[in-house]
């Protein structure tokens, strides 16, 4: 499934309409129709239902969703919010039907008495504005929205909460219709996924009206489904051996932090890397080896508990991570620079090895293998030169280019994890919860990612994947063991068992 920006959703319709002929006023049919039927199945025929229709083609989207609720035997009015002579094209189209089909339309004026409205209303359907909204809302919407948001009644989005953007935009107002459900016509749009917008949706689900498969082939952004995985996971041959899943090599640990290195590591192996080695300091084998038993040690170097710069032997290892728990001094800055540099296979960096890399991100450019970097958005911040609030805002737009100004494969952490390989295409992960937001899920992401890059031949398959099995771990054991409260890395890591279990079944 895609995510679009406005101004792509404005060319696949242009697309669909123009070279293959698709009538817009049948697209706006398609899209009324295919959100009624998902109405009837939500609403009992006694739902007296509200409309709530703009000047656009989202309101044009609204007169069809009257008048076909209204041939199932719902009760349905429109409020029209816009002057009469504002309403064109395609919508006054299928307002002229709602019409002719004996439809209840009111009219907004300065003394209309929404209070009165609303008693004769179970849902409000809100049509007000879609993708062509602009800017903070004006007036009427605005009043309408206030009113809408404070009514104790369901309230029905099509295709995007009115006043709230398509796109990584700000400046809108806090008045936007808070949906409990959004009817999303063909593809997410990008503030589906935006921390500032994401919850004006509320429930969502993707409604197809038409649109050939074909339009949507310049389009690089997409969600990694439930799909995805099962096309992409490698399946493990009952003639594999040890050597066939991997020798992963974890670079990091020092001599207080311990724990995430063993996090890290514990998930490479439960996700099923073949063989791990850890290099870490001596002080930190000891109390790592009890909790592991089935990884092997390199003792580095170290000084003041910290490791120092060496040199390495990486050749035998087919992917390597470092960062984790290795601390900020200068000595673990050049081991970084060194494995940068020397890693032959697909590296991975995160955590403290991003820090060191920040000062020196044109290295990553001369690496002749995959380079992955995982960072939050704090840590996207540092790299990328920008504020966290401005990740927050622009996570997809700063990932593209970062990942593609530097040549490396970047997997953004947040509530919806964004993974974009370094010619800019992007994928959307949607699994996962508020508990993995704490300390070690980002330790243990790393581990079941070093094992995936072993084990799939993309490594952009291997990314998501990754993203997938560990969110789903998470959603997996708040379902069933934990809330989001008391979720711990170490209960991921567990859960990763139920996952495979389920997915090999
Ligand atoms: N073939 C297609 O294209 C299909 C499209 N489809 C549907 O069309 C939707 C997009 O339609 P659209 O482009 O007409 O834009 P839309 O969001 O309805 O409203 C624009 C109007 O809003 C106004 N306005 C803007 N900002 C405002 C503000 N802050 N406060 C107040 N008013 C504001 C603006 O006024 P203006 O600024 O021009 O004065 C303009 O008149 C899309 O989301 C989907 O639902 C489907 O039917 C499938 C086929
Ligand atoms: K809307």
């Amino acid at each position: 499934m895609h995510i679009v920006t406005a101004k792509e959703m404005y060319e696949i319709d242009r697309i669909t309409m123009e070279e293959y002929g698709l009538d817009g006023r049948i697209l706006m049919e398609n899209a009324g129709r295919a959100i009624a039927k998902q109405l009837e199945g939500l609403l009992s025929l006694n739902q007296r239902i509200t409309i709530l229709v703009g000047s656009g083609n989202n309101g044009g989207d609204g007169f069809v969703i009257g008048r076909t609720m209204m041939n199932a035997g719902y009760s349905v009015r429109i409020l029209q919010l816009v002057e009469d002579n504002r309403i064109r094209g395609d919508a006054q189209y299928h307002k002229q039907l709602f019409l002719s089909f004996g439809g209840t339309l009111l009219h907004w004026n300065e003394s209309f008495d929404l209070k009165e409205l609303e008693e004769e209303t179970d849902v409000w359907v809100d049509a007000m504005l879609g993708i062509g909204a602009k800017g903070a809302l004006r007036s009427p919407f605005s009043e309408v929205c206030t009113f809408v948001n404070r009514s104790e009644r369901l309230t029905v989005s099509v295709d995007i909460p009115s006043g709230i953007p398509a796109d990584e935009e700000s400046g809108y107002t806090e008045e936007a219709i808070h949906a409990d459900i959004t009817y999303i016509i063909e593809a997410p749009k990008l503030s589906t996924f935006l921390e500032r917008y994401a919850s004006y949706y509320g429930r969502w689900e993707v409604v197809r009206i038409g649109i050939p498969n074909s339009a949507w082939s310049f389009i690089k952004r997409a969600i990694w489904s439930d799909q995805s995985v099962q096309q992409t996971l490698p399946t493990r041959s009952r003639f594999s051996h040890k050597g066939s899943h991997g020798r992963g090599f974890v670079i990091g640990g020092s001599q207080s932090m311990p724990g995430s290195v063993a996090l890290t590591s514990s998930a490479a192996l439960r996700a099923g890397a073949g063989l791990l080695t850890i290099g870490t300091v001596p002080e930190a084998i000891p109390s790592i080896a009890a909790q592991l038993t089935e990884a092997t040690f390199h003792a580095m170097k170290g000084q003041n508990g910290w490791i120092q710069a060496q040199e390495l032997d990486l050749s035998p290892y087919d992917s390597v991570v470092i960062g984790m728990g290795m601390g900020r001094a200068e000595e673990t800055a050049s081991i970084t620079r060194q494995v940068v540099k020397s890693a032959h296979c697909p590296l991975l960096i995160d955590a403290d090895g991003l820090y060191h890399i920040q000062h020196h991100k044109s290295s990553l450019r001369e690496r002749s293998h995959p380079t992955v970097l995982t960072p939050h958005p704090g840590e996207m911040a540092m790299l990328s030169n920008q504020t966290i609030s401005s990740v927050l805002d622009h996570p997809i737009s700063i990932s593209k280019t970062f990942a593609m100004e530097y040549g490396v494969y970047l997997v953004l952490k947040g509530p919806f994890t964004i993974i974009t390989t370094p010619d800019g295409e992007q994928w959307v992960n949607l699994t996962g919860n508020a508990g993995l937001a704490k300390g070690g899920s980002g330790d243990a992401l790393a581990g079941v990612l070093l094992t995936m890059m072993m084990q799939h031949e993309t490594i952009q398959h291997a990314l998501s994947n990754g993203c997938y099995l560990h969110g789903k771990s998470a959603d997996y054991m708040v379902e069933h063991q934990h809330s989001d409260r008391d979720l711990l890395a170490t209960d991921v890591i567990h859960g990763l068992i139920q996952i495979f279990r389920t997915l090999s079944s």
